[in-house]
């Protein structure tokens, strides 16, 4: 198991919902943590607070738009020179906007793929690092279709493949570094009400009784309950590739097959 005192992690979208969970879950455990956000106001505010909280120079915010290279890079320096070294990335921030899908694309699997090569190039032990772990936040969306959000699907799919395609490539090249994936179901954060908002699901509107019956299969979770998987799935050094599936009534990690299980077709 990995004892997080003295450890530096790193979370982005961290100023309010899941993110803040996240980075308070980490604190609690002795890490010191830097908040990422592009909510300037909220983010000043919880270095505030958890400063308050758990000791001055615990936490620092550092304003970063995740689907901007430069901005990412250069706090990602910025934090090197505070805190030294960063053992724990966590790929967090995410949106969903139908309408704008390009930019729904840059900053759910275009931004956890800035944050995790970030984060292992200077991790990897080929590089002189001292291995960590990447945590990517999906959501049970990145392994089964959420009819009204085609491209957030799509998004988490994609962070899905991402993060077992390069723990496999840990694995066999050796990086040190563990890579895994996290896939909740709904969550009670201001981003669960986005399927009433026509402004962020456009055409697909139509669809929100859909969405919400499957609210009543999947009730929502609890942050605090979804940051507990966060802490296992940084704490168990067992564990690289690992998705894991949460639910209210239980979570567990996905077993994926070995072989496609597939219904033979005449061509
Ligand atoms: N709430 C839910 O039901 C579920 C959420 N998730 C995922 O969890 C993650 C966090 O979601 P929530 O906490 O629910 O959302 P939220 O909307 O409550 O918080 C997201 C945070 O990310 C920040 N953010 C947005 N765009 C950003 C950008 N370009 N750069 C930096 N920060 C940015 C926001 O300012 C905000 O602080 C997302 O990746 C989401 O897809 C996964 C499954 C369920
Ligand atoms: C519109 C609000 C979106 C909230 C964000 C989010 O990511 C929530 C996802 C919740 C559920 C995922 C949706 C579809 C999952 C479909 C099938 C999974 C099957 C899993 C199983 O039955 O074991």
């Amino acid at each position: 198991m990995m004892a997080l005192q003295g450890k530096v992690a790193v979370v982005t979208g961290a100023a309010q919902g899941l993110g803040k969970g996240f980075a308070e879950i980490l604190l609690q455990n002795g890490a010191k943590v830097a908040l990422l956000d592009i909510n300037e106001k909220a983010g000043k505010e919880l270095e505030t607070q958890f400063n308050e909280a758990y000791g001055a120079d615990r936490t620092h915010f550092y304003p970063v738009d995740v689907s901007s290279d430069q901005q990412f890079k250069d706090a990602f320096q910025k934090i090197l020179s505070k805190f030294g070294q960063v053992d724990i990335f966590c790929n967090n921030a995410g949106i969903i906007n139908e309408k704008q899908w390009e930019k729904t694309v840059s900053i759910n699997l275009c931004g956890v793929v800035r944050g995790t090569y970030l984060a292992l190039e200077h991790m990897k032990k080929e590089n002189g690092g001292q291995g960590g772990v990447i945590v990517n936040v999906a959501s049970l969306a990145g392994l089964g279709p959420l009819a009204q959000t085609p491209i957030y699907t799509a998004t988490k799919f994609g962070v899905v493949g991402f993060t077992r395609a390069l723990a496999l490539a840990s694995e066999v090249a050796n990086y040190g570094v563990r890579i895994n994936a996290m896939c909740p179901a709904f969550v009670r954060t201001p981003l669960i009400d986005s399927f009433n908002s026509e402004e962020q699901i456009g055409q697909f509107m139509g669809l929100a009784d859909f969405t919400r019956s499957l609210m009543e299969k999947f009730p929502s979770l609890e942050v605090e309950e979804v940051s507990k998987g966060l802490l296992l799935l940084v704490k168990d050094d067992s564990l690289n590739g690992a998705c894991l599936a949460m639910m209210r009534d239980g979570a567990g990690l996905v077993s994926f097959p070995k072989e496609i299980p597939k219904t033979p077709v005449a061509l």
